[in-house]
């Protein structure tokens, strides 16, 4: 369903069962995955791990596997099949490999489902996951950001809810219930400014990868902590808010908060902001949709604001991070723009790691491609695999770029 501005959806509580809830993980291995797991183990009573999907990392995914008991243990790289299968054997979990495997053992029956596979690699076996009319905790943003429209008319057609994981999202969810029958002025995302936030353009430049993986407040996968870096998280997450919570583009706005711990504020008419807290720790939101609309306990410390002392905020450079410059654009042109942009962005953090471009060049790449690609983002995609046609013409002008900014 759509997160419904106007709806008490939120207060519904679910149907109390005794039998402990069937839970796939999408990206098991990754570090939402790692997270989720984290959690669901100091419960174990309560949950049934069901499917387990990882990528490369077989002996983790294993470890993963039958630490929690899992029923199936899928690797998306085919060559790693008989370690898996090796590592599992006399267990009584299934092993299996492939991309189709992945998207199979997301259709397997479960309760709920965490879709937390990075980047647009998670779109087919999330949308399996929402096919299936049961509860899929998004993490992958990339669903949103480049099916947007497509995939939340699949969430409704089957019946299937969305929780929101990301740290803004799960927070813009909890703010948005106390609106319900009001409309907002404006939703705000706060965002870290990662650790160039005070670098000139001259010194971002220079910046390498392992200097971009240092994250100032999150621990995270290397892709989402690269973004943060260049504000292209923000930007993703300014189009995953449009599609989740049905916003028009010049309602969805963006601060610098360094510290983290504002997540995301709600604007209203007679000048109240509703904000939202927590400690930048994922398994508080990942908590959130796990045990949602109830609470769980979390093993972490709860917030001490006096040891904060201060919260600041700040207006964010578009001359230095042109990201949301880029992605207010795309919000307001909508179509195919969010998946170009995406696709082009995917890319060229791949070479920024593979250091073939510099750091400036990600999201001057990803300006180009969507310059150049007026025919790709004017397309308006009815089917997930359209936005996957799509997905794949941009990549590979993308690609094409490089070697203008190696
Ligand atoms: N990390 C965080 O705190 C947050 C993450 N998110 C979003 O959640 C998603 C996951 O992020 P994160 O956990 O950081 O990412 P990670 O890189 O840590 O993990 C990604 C997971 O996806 C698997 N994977 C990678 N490529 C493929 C593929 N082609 N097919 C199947 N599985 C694949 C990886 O497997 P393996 O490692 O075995 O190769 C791993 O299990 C992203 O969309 C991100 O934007 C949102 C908010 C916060
Ligand atoms: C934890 C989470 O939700 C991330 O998306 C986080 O927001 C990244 O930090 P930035 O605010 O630096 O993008
Ligand atoms: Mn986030």
């Amino acid at each position: 369903m759509t997160i419904p501005l106007n709806s008490s959806a939120y207060r519904t509580a679910p149907s109390q069962s005794a039998a402990p809830r069937r839970i796939t993980v999408l990206g098991a291995t990754g570090s939402i995955g790692e997270n989720t797991l984290d959690l669901i183990g100091r419960d174990p009573a309560r949950f049934q791990v069901v499917a387990l999907t990882g990528g490369e990392k077989v002996d983790r995914l294993a470890e993963l596997a039958i630490h929690h008991n899992a029923e199936l243990a899928v690797i998306a790289d085919e060559t790693r099949y008989e370690a898996l299968r090796a590592r599992l054997e006399g267990t009584g979990i299934e092993a299996a490999a492939g991309r189709q495997a992945v998207i199979e053992a997301a259709t397997r029956p479960a309760d709920w489902t965490m879709a937390a596979i990075v980047g647009v690699a998670g779109l087919e076996p999330t949308h399996a996951a929402v096919k299936q009319g049961a509860t899929v905790a998004v993490a992958n943003k990339e669903c949103l950001v480049c099916a947007g429209p497509v995939f939340m008319a699949e969430v409704r057609r089957h019946g299937a809810r969305l929780l929101p994981v990301d740290s803004e999202h799960s927070a813009a969810m909890q703010l948005l219930s106390q609106s319900e029958g009001v409309e907002i002025d404006k939703l705000c995302l706060t965002a870290s400014g990662g650790p160039f936030r005070r670098y000139t353009r001259e010194e971002m430049a220079r910046v390498t990868p392992e200097q971009a993986l240092k994250h100032p407040n999150w621990s995270m996968g290397p892709k989402i902590t690269l973004d943060s870096a260049t504000l292209m998280n923000k930007a993703l997450e300014m189009l995953e808010a449009q599609h989740l919570f049905d916003l028009p583009a010049d309602r969805i706005d963006a601060v610098i908060h360094p510290q983290s711990v504002v997540h995301c504020l709600v604007y209203y008419r007679d000048g109240s902001v509703l904000a939202h807290m927590s400690p930048p720790d994922m398994r508080t939101p990942i908590a959130y949709s796990l045990a949602w609309p109830e609470r769980m306990a979390v093993p972490m410390a709860p917030l001490d604001l006096p040891k904060l002392a201060t919260l600041t905020f700040e207006a964010p450079d578009s001359d230095r991070f042109p990201a949301l410059r880029l992605a207010r654009e795309a919000l307001r042109t909508g179509k195919s723009a969010g998946a170009v942009l995406n696709a082009a962005n995917e890319v060229a953090a791949a070479a920024f790691f593979a250091g073939e471009i510099g750091f400036l060049a990600i999201t001057e790449i990803v300006e180009r491609v969507l310059t150049e690609s007026a025919d790709l983002v004017g397309r308006e995609p009815t089917t997930i695999e359209d936005v996957i046609v799509i997905d794949e013409q941009a990549r590979r002008r993308a690609r094409e770029c490089l070697p203008a900014f190696a």
